[in-house]
């Protein structure tokens, strides 16, 4: 993200604009509990939140707390227990092609090349293969892997793999996307420069992205808000919209915004807000 649109979010006429854009996504008073031989877990409780389309929103919480199973929700791979989960106001019955998922494991075929993993999805899906594979090569170069494209996964670095990986999610054209720990097996390093990288794609591709991680600094450098769960029932404790007017720079923002003076106070913001201390 540029810091020119930083400062855009931050100016009130489009922020005004922005509230009166319907939400592409709405979860409305969202409770879900797990039954299991082992008894019962209320995994969330009373979720609101509404997402506009093209916003980017972090969601953060202890372990066990239903990030991932906000996640399953949207995704149409679990019911909600009460309430509605809806895409552009149509309550989420079953999965569908509006949303794909990113996920901590890149989940490649090793025995495909990166061009056929990228092609998967259309594969499976049947419908026009030389359009797709138009679409794969287009993307797999926007991305730095043009020259990888007939290598096997085997062949690519971590960070490769995850951008392989985000090339096959996005060949399926969805508008939202669900980034489940997408970085947390990658080393320090990849992991910034990737997060950076991956940010950038999804704010000029236009697609609504929800990030679940338990990277504080990685929620704060990515998203346009920040959302903190409490503990178990998963409840939203609060919402932060980020903004970093002061991360100037020709620097990454991943390290732009970590050197910012706002920075350390909205880490310990969220840091308290999470009850680690609690437990
Ligand atoms: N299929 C399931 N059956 C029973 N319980 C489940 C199921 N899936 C998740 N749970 C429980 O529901 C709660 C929320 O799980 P979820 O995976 O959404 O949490 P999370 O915040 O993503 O956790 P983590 O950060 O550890 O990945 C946890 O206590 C988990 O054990």
């Amino acid at each position: 993200m540029t810091i020119g649109s930083v400062l855009d979010r931050a100016s009130p006429d489009l922020a005004t604009v922005a509230a009166e854009v319907p939400p592409r996504i709405s979860f409305r008073n969202v409770g879900l509990r797990y039954f299991s031989p082992r008894g019962e877990t209320e995994a969330l409780r009373g979720i609101d939140l509404d997402i506009r389309p093209g916003e980017f929103v972090a969601i953060v919480g202890q372990s066990g707390c239903g990030k991932s199973t906000l996640l399953s929700l949207l995704a149409g791979l679990v019911p909600p227990g009460s309430g509605t989960v809806a895409i552009d106001g149509v309550p989420v019955t079953g999965p569908g092609r509006r949303v794909g998922f990113m996920l901590q494991q890149d989940t490649l075929f090793e025995w495909r090349t990166i061009l056929e993993n990228t092609l998967l999805g259309p594969e499976l899906q049947g419908g026009d293969m030389a359009a797709a594979r138009r679409r794969a090569e287009a993307l797999l170069t926007r991305y730095g892997l043009g020259e990888f494209m007939h290598h096997k996964p085997g062949q690519l670095s971590g960070g490769m793999r995850q951008r392989a990986a985000l090339a096959r999610t996005m060949c399926l054209e969805p508008d939202i996307l669900l980034l489940d720990e997408p970085f947390s097996a990658l080393d320090f390093q990849t992991r910034l420069m990737l997060a950076d990288e991956i940010a950038d794609i999804i704010r000029r591709e236009g697609k609504t992205a929800i990030l679940v991680t338990h990277d504080i600094p990685e929620a704060i450098s990515m998203a346009d808000r920040v959302v903190v769960l409490s503990r178990r029932p998963g409840r939203i404790r609060a919402i932060h919209d980020i903004a970093f007017p002061s991360a100037g720079g020709t620097r990454p923002r991943a390290m732009a915004v970590r050197e910012t003076p706002e920075f350390p106070h909205l880490f310990n913001l969220v840091w308290e807000e999470l009850e680690v201390h609690a437990e």
